[in-house]
């Protein structure tokens, strides 16, 4: 499986989301991290085909995939950032409807909501209706009815969004699994999220990719330097003025600061080993901070 994005751009009137991207796919986990409003969803949607570019174009294995039609949807699922789940649908009801709709012949489908409800962790709850489940269960729903036709690509717009910390280790741990002989594009802003299972990860800027690479790549990558010291209270908001800080914590010696910047900011700061978090934090500090 090969996606390839030449020269892709979207423009809302004259506001362009997603700038000229060049990008190629093949099977993986591909990482798409960005601060709201990066263009994430949007590049996202055109590879869906919900949404048509302004200019360039998308491959599936050298087709247009706008040409493509019913050939290239049978090969795609799509988790959306918000989807529909119809709430007094039971998981099971539910899973069986979506099939429906994708056209899959009823004993088909019957036997394939069973496995990917098993697959999700969701036996247990199969006959809960869709709205009393918590926020993960439903995500975990909303993988398998992405997952039902199978599809050689899956894409899912963060899927992780309003998860706590259980959730998500058990989500990424799915999205793995489900990445075998697959090519799989989320969407993040969370850092964690990504870090261990993306395969490749891309960092996403006001609708251009500013690096791409695995997460080793982009850490190294990053052409400052991390710096880890203990200063007193009343220095810290100077220091912000002056320096990127990546971290602040306050701990009995005083206030312990991850600090960014080419040069040793104290003499008694000590250099560490920037994560992709510093490294996230080094590329959109202000955005993030907006
Ligand atoms: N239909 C639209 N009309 C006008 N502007 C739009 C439209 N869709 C998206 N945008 C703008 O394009 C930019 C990118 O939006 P997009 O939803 O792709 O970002 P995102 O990275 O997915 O953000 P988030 O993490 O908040 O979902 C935003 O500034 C948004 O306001």
């Amino acid at each position: 499986m090969k996606l390839e994005l030449s020269d892709l751009t979207k423009s809302f009137g004259d506001f362009t989301a997603v700038d000229h991207m060049n990008l190629t796919m093949t099977n993986g986990v591909y990482g798409l991290l960005g601060v709201n409003g990066a263009g994430k969803t949007t590049l996202m949607r055109m590879l869906c085909t919900l949404l048509r570019p302004t200019s360039g174009h998308i491959t599936c294995n050298g087709k247009d995939i706008f040409k493509m039609d019913g050939e290239y949807r049978n090969l795609l699922g799509y988790l959306p950032q918000e989807f529909g789940f119809y709430p007094d649908f039971t998981v099971q009801d539910y899973l069986l409807y979506i099939a429906t709709i994708k056209g899959i012949r009823p004993a088909v489908a019957k036997k394939r909501v069973k496995e990917l409800i098993s697959q999700v962790g969701l036996t247990k709850s199969s006959n809960k209706k869709m709205r009393k489940l918590s926020g993960g269960m439903k995500r975990r729903a909303g993988i398998a009815q992405a997952m039902l036709n199978n599809p050689h690509i899956l894409i899912l717009d963060e899927p992780t969004a309003g998860l706590d910390p259980n959730e998500r280790i058990r989500f990424r741990n799915l999205i793995s699994e489900l990445s075998e002989e697959r090519l799989v594009l989320l969407s993040t802003h969370i850092v964690s999220d990504i870090e261990y299972i993306a395969n490749e990860i891309w960092l996403m800027s006001d609708g251009k990719i500013v690096r791409k690479g695995t997460s080793d790549e982009i850490i190294n990558s990053m052409p400052e330097k991390v710096w880890k010291c203990f200063v007193e209270h009343s220095l810290v908001s100077a220091i912000m003025k002056r320096y990127k800080v990546s971290n602040m914590k306050s701990e009995p010696q005083g206030v312990a600061l991850r600090i960014i910047s080419s040069e040793k900011p104290f003499p008694e700061a000590v250099w560490v080993e920037p994560s992709l978090e510093d490294v996230f934090l080094y590329y959109f500090g202000e955005k993030v901070g907006e």
